[in-house]
């Protein structure tokens, strides 16, 4: 080694020693607070008060954004670090089970995890089904079922059960689905073989022809399944969503490996909760108008009278009689906005059956 990347590797190990002894602090200070969480959880109990204290939360981010002006932790490192915190937090008080369409690591895995920000036990089940009738049944506080793909539309499994379901829609997410390639390799060069989804293998060809000429590409069942093959095998790569890599504890070598396209999932979380309006919010509302010319026209009408923004529509056979249909529309706004209200008072004359889903703040994208 020349002298001067010694020098280089003593000035790296003696900066690294201070980041492990930051670290170290930092990981018993977290302790620290969550211990003082749990402490205050027995406190609210006794006195019958609720975990979420929302202005309490945000006078601590406003203190924390104002001490860290000008310094290199930005506001929004604050609330994406600190919102992970308080979600812990909140989570040593009072425990959520979350269940979702699993195995581990798949897309609604992680989109259960961004939407709960990581704090719960969180319950993969099989089936969409499965993962309403463990809410219905009170096993879980909260499920996490896929509904609407970008590329590939709408997952009509989960509207047929919502339709039928005593369960609300309490928030919705959404989640770019990228592929990135995770390893426990570090670099290229030590990856011989890569393992995926045959569609994420295919949605990525042309990077892996270009990156990776020589490895082997294998087909799994999914890209979870894929990431943790990956997780146990030297040489190995998987194509899967970058959480993977935190859930198997891998490398990113490279991200969105993808050779085009957006694709967008979006997620429903499903409960009993009803949410308060947060001033971007849209309302979902299930109907069956009659078999009759103009029905669907006179059930909508009100929307069009109010002046009320019709985020999406979409018809589901009934099941219960052949031809027969249910709609399920997504209005612009909040149940408890006048407005909304008014609306579902004018169309419920206008429907055989008209029920509201939930409402619940709109995601980003
Ligand atoms: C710890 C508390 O419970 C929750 C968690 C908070 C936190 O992590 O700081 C703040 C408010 C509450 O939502 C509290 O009420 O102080």
């Amino acid at each position: 080694m020349s002298e001067d990347m010694e020098g280089v590797r003593q000035a790296l190990d003696r900066l690294r020693i201070r980041i492990d002894s930051i670290d170290d602090t930092i990981l018993d200070l977290l302790n620290e607070r969550l211990e003082i969480g749990r402490e205050i959880g027995a406190v609210k109990e006794k006195a019958g008060l609720q975990v979420l204290d929302r202005s309490r939360e945000k006078s601590i981010f406003d203190r924390l954004v104002a001490r860290s002006e000008g310094r290199p932790v930005s506001d929004t490192l604050i609330h994406h670090l600190y919102g992970i915190v308080m979600a812990a937090t909140r989570e040593v008080q009072r425990s959520r089970t979350i269940a979702y369409l699993g195995p581990e690591a798949t897309n609604t895995h992680i989109a259960a995890l961004q939407q709960f920000d990581y704090a719960g036990q969180f319950v993969p089940r099989t089936t969409i089904a499965d993962v309403f009738e463990e809410v219905e049944k009170g096993s879980c506080d909260y499920g996490v079922v896929p509904v609407e793909n970008s590329l590939e539309g709408a997952v009509n499994h989960t509207l047929d059960l919502l339709f039928l379901s005593p369960l609300s829609i309490c928030a919705e997410t959404c989640l770019a689905i990228s592929h990135d390639l995770l390893s426990r390799e570090t670099d290229l060069a030590s990856v011989s073989v890569v393992y995926s989804h045959p569609q994420a293998l295919a949605q990525s060809r042309r990077w892996l022809a270009q990156n990776l000429p020589h490895a082997r590409l294998v087909e799994m069942a999914s890209t979870a399944a894929a990431a943790r093959k990956a997780a146990m095998e030297p040489g190995a790569a998987a194509v899967a969503g970058s959480q993977a890599a935190a859930i198997y504890n891998l490398q990113v070598l490279a991200s969105h490996i993808e050779d085009s396209g957006r694709n967008t999932t979006r997620f429903l979380v499903i409960g009993r909760d009803e949410t308060r309006p947060t001033g971007s919010d849209k309302t979902t509302i299930m109907f069956v108008t009659a078999h009759v010319p103009g029905a669907l026209f006179s059930g909508l009408k009100p929307l069009a009278d109010l002046n009320i923004n019709l985020v999406k529509l979409e018809s589901r056979p009934t099941r219960q009689e052949n031809w027969n249909y249910f709609f399920i529309a997504d209005l612009e706004g909040h149940r408890e906005d006048d407005l909304i209200r008014e609306a579902i008072d004018r169309m419920r004359p206008n429907c055989l059956f008209l029920k509201t889903v939930g409402s619940y703040a709109r995601c980003s994208f």
